[in-house]
């Protein structure tokens, strides 16, 4: 019998963003530390004598995609807005998120975002189980498949 599991890796990082028309202090240029944690949920990998026996994913390839899609860098496969602006080096990392991403910045547009910068970084779509994301200590957004519409 396949057995499964449900990983999770977190990340942070510090971005600026505002929200246009927003009623109250957050149409302003402004920053958070954001906390971000991505989930998987996937088949137990059998393969002894390999890496990656009794692993959904190795820990260390799943940092290295966020990092390297969305975090620290960009890859050129992202989805970008139309408000987006020129393509900086870096990521989501001490950046613009209203221009890096070119969509209104709330975290739940945020977090959709997130979701199909990672399938197009190389995560496969039916493993990515839940991403949170927190825009202060005491507020976050989740989306499962169930959000994505793809249940
Ligand atoms: N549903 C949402 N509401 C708000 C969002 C959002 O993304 N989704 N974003 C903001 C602003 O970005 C703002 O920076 C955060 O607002 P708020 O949580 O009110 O900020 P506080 O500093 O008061 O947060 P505490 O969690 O109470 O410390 C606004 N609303
Ligand atoms: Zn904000």
């Amino acid at each position: 019998m396949t057995k499964y599991a449900i990983i999770t890796k977190e990340f942070t990082f510090e971005a600026a963003h505002h929200l246009p028309n927003h009623r109250g202090k957050c149409r302003r240029p402004h920053g958070h530390s954001y906390r971000l944690q991505i989930s998987l949920r996937g088949p137990i990998i059998e393969a002894p004598g390999e890496s990656s026996d009794g692993m959904v994913m190795d820990f260390d390839d799943l940092k290295s995609i966020v990092n390297t899609t969305i975090i620290d860098n960009l890859s050129d496969a992202v989805p970008r807005g139309d408000a987006a602006g020129p393509l900086e080096k870096g990521g989501m990392d001490h950046n613009d998120l209203n221009t890096i991403t070119g969509i209104r910045t709330t975290a739940e547009n945020l977090v959709h975002w997130i979701w199909d910068a990672l399938v197009a970084g190389g995560i496969p779509d039916p493993l990515l189980y839940r991403i949170r994301l927190w825009e202060t200590e005491k507020g976050y957004v989740e989306i499962t498949q169930a959000e994505r519409g793809e249940v």
